[in-house]
């Protein structure tokens, strides 16, 4: 049994990594579906997918989740979202269900005859990437807490807090 796992992931934290872990113990793998590749140096979408790989895969490792248990793949958007659903099956392995909370993504997958399942929320008041890039913006280090070590690695080698307060202005 293959999972699916849609999300922008701008960046990876710790309610992502729980979501991971407990899709894990449903499905053999797991396709974390980067979103939005296409999207790099915005407010709501800072990092580009090529960062946003190696913060997940750098993640599992230090997680020690076997690397054939998951795949990550990267995927731009369209501008339909009527066949949205079609465009994801075609680009990436056959999975039998989706797992997220994002309702339209849930939706166009229910109308494309997927099978769908909510994981619960963890911690979703601060496991949230939109507070997580807030913190950032106004250089408060609580970021640091919300993510695993090897996103905060990532982020301060490509000086990724300086590019997010930069867009900002
Ligand atoms: N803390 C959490 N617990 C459970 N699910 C979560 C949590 N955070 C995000 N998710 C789910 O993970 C998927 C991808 O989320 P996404 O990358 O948009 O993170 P986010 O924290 O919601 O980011 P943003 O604030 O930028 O939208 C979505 O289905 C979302 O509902
Ligand atoms: N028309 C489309 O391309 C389409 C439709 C629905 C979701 N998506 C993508 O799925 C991802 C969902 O992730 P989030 O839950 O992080 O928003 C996003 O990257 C979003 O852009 C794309």
């Amino acid at each position: 049994m293959r999972g699916l796992y849609p999300g922008r992931f701008q960046p990876f934290h710790y309610g992502h990594l729980s979501v991971v872990k407990w899709a894990l113990e449903k499905v053999d793998e797991l396709i974390i579906l980067i979103g939005s590749a296409q999207e790099s140096h915005t407010l709501t979408n800072p990092f580009t997918a090529g960062e946003r790989i190696e913060m997940i895969k750098n993640t599992l490792s230090e997680y020690d989740i076997p690397s054939n248990r998951f795949y990550i793949i990267p995927l731009p958007d369209i501008s339909m979202n009527s066949i949205w659903a079609y465009h994801v099956k075609s680009y990436v392995p056959r999975f039998h269900k989706v797992i997220g909370r994002n309702p339209l993504v849930i939706r166009l997958f229910k109308e494309a005859g997927v099978e769908t399942e909510n994981p619960p929320e963890f911690d979703r008041i601060n496991y949230n990437s939109t507070y997580i890039r807030k913190l950032i913006i106004e250089n408060d280090s609580r970021w640091k807490k919300l993510v695993p070590k090897s996103v905060i690695e990532v982020i301060e080698e490509i000086k990724g807090d300086k590019r997010l307060r930069e867009i900002v202005g």
